[in-house]
């Protein structure tokens, strides 16, 4: 069995309660408060640059110079899809300072830097994982589960669901697979607690946004 297939039995449950969090359901339905999926897109803003910043140290660690060039070709693509977030998204909601990092995106990404610096590289690849392959199922699932014509976070939906993204997404799960190859059981177990971290920050992500968690105002 691959390590990304060994890997995903162990966040099944994660990503089945990720289907039924509130924020997928409503967003699905298009009802989400608008309020809330500003907070959300000014979070996944900051989320986005530094996840960007993430992948590039990855990219500068790996081994094998073409990994190095897909994970800085991710890293662009993460950028590029925040500037889309910042020139489209941001204007048709109204947006205007993407503020400061609430606790979930500050846990995430500094989880995701700190591995990425001080873990194994193939570590750091794999707590990235979650961020592409996540996605892209959660993706897939409102889409096709869609019910709504004039959902308001239609571009949303379009950009995880697209086949684009999906091949970027095989891209890195096949990188993970070869990195978990060539390494130790050790680095593989690493790997695979690293991923499940990563999946369960996910979860957190939209829980937070949901519940506009924010840090204390002293
Ligand atoms: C929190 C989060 N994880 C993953 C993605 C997709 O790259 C995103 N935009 N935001």
């Amino acid at each position: 069995m691959k390590w990304s297939e060994y890997t995903w039995t162990q966040v099944e449950h994660c990503y089945q309660a990720i289907l039924e969090m509130p924020f997928i359901t409503e967003l699905s339905a298009g009802t989400l408060p608008v309020e809330t999926f500003k907070f959300y897109m000014a979070q996944d803003s900051l989320y986005l640059e530094h996840f960007g910043r993430a992948l590039s140290l990855v990219g500068a660690k790996a081994y094998d110079i073409q990994d190095v060039l897909a994970f800085i070709r991710f890293a662009e693509g993460a950028i590029v899809v925040e500037n889309a977030l910042h020139e489209t998204y941001f204007k048709d909601f109204g947006l205007t300072d993407r503020g400061t990092m609430q606790p979930a995106c500050h846990h995430y990404i500094h989880f995701l830097k700190s591995t990425a610096a001080f873990d194994a590289v193939e570590v750091g690849m794999a707590a990235l994982l979650p961020c592409f392959w996540i996605y892209k199922k959660v993706g897939d699932h409102i889409f096709q589960n869609q019910e709504t014509v004039n959902n308001p976070y239609k571009k949303w939906i379009q950009t995880y669901s697209n086949e684009d993204f999906g091949a970027l997404v095989q891209q890195a799960i096949n990188i993970c697979d070869a990195a978990a190859e060539r390494s130790t059981p050790e680095i593989r177990e690493r790997m695979t607690q690293a991923f499940i971290t990563s999946s369960h920050l996910e979860f957190d992500f939209w829980q937070g946004a949901y519940h506009n968690r924010k840090w204390n105002v002293f």
